[in-house]
């Protein structure tokens, strides 16, 4: 595959991060195209996921690239340089909302079957489950992961401290999880010794066996195999619901639907019948008839009601009501709405609302608005631990200090789907019977008995990625002189084989002088804070789920929020891929924007990100002016984070948009004042001369526009022009960077 050497993909995404793009591509084009860089955008939006799969109902006007197939692609192209921006991971309610507003503009696409029965049902289905949830991700995550805070973040956060509640001894807040019948308790794997195919069977009671899936395996894969006890679920959510009652303790669950798109919405749903049992049990026949999945939350049946007669309606949601006088209170998404943490399965996400609540004094908002304690439910105990361990720590010794606490930055094993993350493919709601893995020659390699309802899953983790991350892990340890733990834990089936391909690995490296060790989870997470709290950094060496939980988890402690950090996939097969942040696509932050025209989203991941793709670039391309726009943009952005020019909370101060200006206007000062290369610097004189003298009224501009309501033509397809109009509101600064690139 050939392609621009000197490109830049720039992913197009949703939410809060697709309208910052509009403000900052503006400004990162007119650098990039004096060095003869193209920042090409690449849609990935879930709107821009949806049209491209349905080509055959759209118009040829209307019809678009399938921007993810094309950076699929091109993660194997050593000259790979694509920059990522967060995206929405849709739960089933929201690709649904998404639909209705396409087919709003007069896109034909279909509905979303949800009880597909036709085969052209059943295809459209097909699909669109293949948009649903984490489904842009793994597809680019073509290598592992290095995620840190860099120094120059690092000093401003000691600089300027964001606000961390204190935490009391008295606090009653904690984590709770299953303690048997979950996939820790259950968990089995194996390591192939060869290549081999091997299929997944379910035996039924009567011994018919149904192969479920057949899988080829590489040699040195792992896989494995764990069942959740449907019935356990249940009994660990009725006693989790009955102990917050009686100890008066307010009642929330953390899951992650999105990335653990199949099995996560069974479990939420399980919570919801839980909750609303009686609910269930007398209208269980209706809700079926109306198409009612708990899977979607409380507000399915909300959703499914609307058209009822009105008695019916009002009948079924005083039962809704009744539930509640009997159960603890919930943790609120949204008070003054009344939406609670049962609404959808995509509005708590585990790994931001958790250190979100840690953040708070461990408090979650109760439904009078106020903040409360909260027992903390996450059923499967493989993770929920760690959440715990920093629960108690708090609590101890109180909360922690950005000022003076230090870091703990991660490798993370990601490439290839690994592990829990790449097991929807693999994951069945059982029968009664026997789940197991046999070898091609018959050999049955794992087994779990099963009951009807549970969830069994399989996982697998490959060779060539874990052979990776140790590599990685190692670079890192050297490059920073920090100790490194691996987190690998020796009660998990999964953990002892993955321990002993790190040991192995280890021995293929210089460690000499480097301290690298292997801590169990609860160990390594006491180790790291009391470091932490010394002002010593640990690098985190975690598996794909730790990953992605510690990356919000540490940042949000030490920076108020994981967009400030940087983050890297070094791809296998050689190119690089730059994610903004660790965090997500903010939808409150639109929210603002839609209610009082102020963008709170901090870009930093972005500028961070645009830094080491240049840099890459200049070193693989021997770009020498994309090196020097490199530096001249890591030294703007220290500019930045000195003066305190990121986005504020509060509607009427500096913005999104007034943010991207300070950026620019130091980036054109760095590089005009640079000597390496004169013609470059002459080049950006004048941008620097005309934003300096103009800085306060291109300030004034932008400020000018909010604190009224802005319409974006749209929520996840809304009109360019409209948002274009929405976010580049100074006429002064468009045309000042108009003189410099009038392409
Ligand atoms: N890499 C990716 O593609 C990722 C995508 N997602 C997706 O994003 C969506 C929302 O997920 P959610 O769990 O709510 O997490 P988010 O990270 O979007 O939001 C959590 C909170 O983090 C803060 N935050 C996040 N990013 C920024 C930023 N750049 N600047 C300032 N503050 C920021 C905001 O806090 P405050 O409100 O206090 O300002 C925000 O409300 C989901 O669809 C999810 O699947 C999630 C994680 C990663
Ligand atoms: O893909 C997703 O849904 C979210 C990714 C994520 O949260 C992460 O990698 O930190
Ligand atoms: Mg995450």
């Amino acid at each position: 595959m050939t392609t621009n050497k000197h490109t830049i993909y720039y992913t197009l995404t949703d939410e809060a991060p697709s309208l910052a793009t509009c403000s900052l591509l503006p400004i990162v084009r007119a650098f990039t195209s004096a060095a003869g860089i193209d920042v090409k955008i690449t849609d990935i939006s879930l709107a821009g996921r949806v049209l491209a799969a349905f080509p055959e109902n759209l118009t040829d006007e209307q019809k678009v690239e399938d921007g993810l197939a094309f950076l699929g692609d091109l993660t194997q192209d050593p000259d790979a340089n694509i920059v990522k921006l967060p995206n929405i991971s849709a739960s089933i309610p929201q690709l649904k909302g998404c639909i209705s507003e396409l087919q709003s503009q007069g896109y034909n696409i279909p509905n979303f079957p949800e009880a597909p029965s036709t085969d052209e049902d059943k295809e459209i289905r097909a699909r669109y489950s293949k948009i649903l949830g984490s489904a842009v991700n793994p597809v680019l995550r073509e290598g592992n992961s290095d995620r840190r805070a860099p120094a120059a973040v690092k000093a401003f956060a000691r600089k300027f401290p964001h606000s961390m509640g204190a935490w009391s001894k008295a606090s009653r807040t904690h984590a709770d999880y299953m303690r048997n019948g979950d996939f820790f308790s259950s968990e089995q794997s194996i390591t192939m010794p060869e290549a081999g195919d091997v299929r997944i069977e379910f035996v039924s009671k009567d011994g018919q066996v149904e192969v479920k899936k057949e899988l080829s395996l590489e040699k040195g894969e792992i896989l494995d195999s764990m069942r959740m006890s449907c019935k356990a679920l249940r009994d660990f959510f009725e006693e989790s619901l009955q102990d917050a009652k009686e100890t008066g303790v307010m009642w929330s669950l953390h899951v992650k639907a999105t990335m653990m798109k199949v099995s996560h919405p069974i479990v939420f749903g399980h919570a919801v019948t839980v909750f609303y049992k009686e609910l269930f049990d007398k209208y269980g026949d209706l809700f079926k008839e109306l198409g009612v999945n708990p899977n979607n939350g409380i507000g399915s049946v909300y959703d499914k009601i609307a058209d009822l007669p009105r008695s019916k309606r009002e009948e079924i949601e005083e039962a809704i009501h009744a539930c509640h006088e009997h159960r603890p209170e919930l943790a609120m998404v949204d008070s003054v709405k009344g939406i609670t943490n049962l609404h959808v399965p995509s509005d708590v996400i585990v790994d931001a609302s958790m250190p979100a609540m840690i953040r708070n004094s461990g408090k979650m908002w109760g439904p009078d608005g106020r903040p409360k304690d909260t027992k903390a439910v996450m059923p499967e105990s493989t993770y929920a631990r760690i959440y715990q361990d920093m629960i108690n720590f708090c609590k101890t010794n109180g909360a922690f200090d950005p000022t003076t606490m230090g870091s703990v930055p991660n490798v993370g094993l990601m490439a290839k789907k690994a592990e829990e993350y790449g097991s929807h493919d693999k994951t069945f709601e059982t029968e009664e019977g026997t789940m197991r893995v046999v070898a091609a020659d018959g050999t049955v390699l794992m087994q779990h008995e099963v009951e009807a309802g549970d969830i069994w899953r399989a996982c697998q983790t490959k060779d060539e990625p874990v052979r990776d991350w140790v590599k990685l892990a190692v670079n890192r340890a050297r490059q920073s002189n920090t100790p490194a733990v691996f987190w690998l834990d020796q009660e998990r089936a999964h953990d002892l084989e993955l321990t002993k391909k790190v040991k192995e690995y280890l021995k293929e490296h210089d460690t000499e002088g480097l301290d690298i060790t292997i801590k169990s989870y609860s160990q390594a997470i006491r180790f790291s804070m009391d470091r932490m709290i010394r002002g010593k950094d640990t690098i985190s060496v975690t598996g794909n789920v730790l990953r992605d939980y510690l990356t919000d988890l540490f940042p949000i402690m030490e920076l108020g929020t994981s967009a400030k950090m940087l983050s890297i996939v070094p791809m296998l097969k050689g190119g690089g891929m730059y994610e903004t942040g660790a965090g997500g696509s903010a939808p409150k932050h639109v929210q603002q924007v839609e209610e009082e025209n102020h963008l709170r989203w901090d870009s930093l991941g972005e500028f961070l990100a645009l830094a080491v793709s240049l840099e890459d670039m200049g070193i693989k391309q021997g770009n020498k002016r994309a090196a020097i726009l490199a530096k001249t943009l890591d030294a703007a952005t220290g500019k930045l984070l000195e003066n305190n020019k990121s986005p504020s909370r509060k509607t009427g101060e500096l913005d999104n948009r007034g943010s991207h200006f300070y950026l620019g206007m130091y980036w054109a000062q760095e590089t005009a004042a640079q000597t390496e290369d004169p013609e470059l610097a002459a080049h950006f004189a004048g941008l620097a001369k005309t934003l300096t003298e103009n800085e306060e009224k291109i300030i004034g501009e932008l400020a000018a526009c909010q604190g009224k309501p802005a319409d974006l033509d749209g929520y996840y397809h809304a009109k360019r022009e409209t948002v274009k109009r929405v976010m580049r509101p100074s006429a002064t600064l468009n045309a000042a960077l108009a003189a410099v690139n009038p392409s």
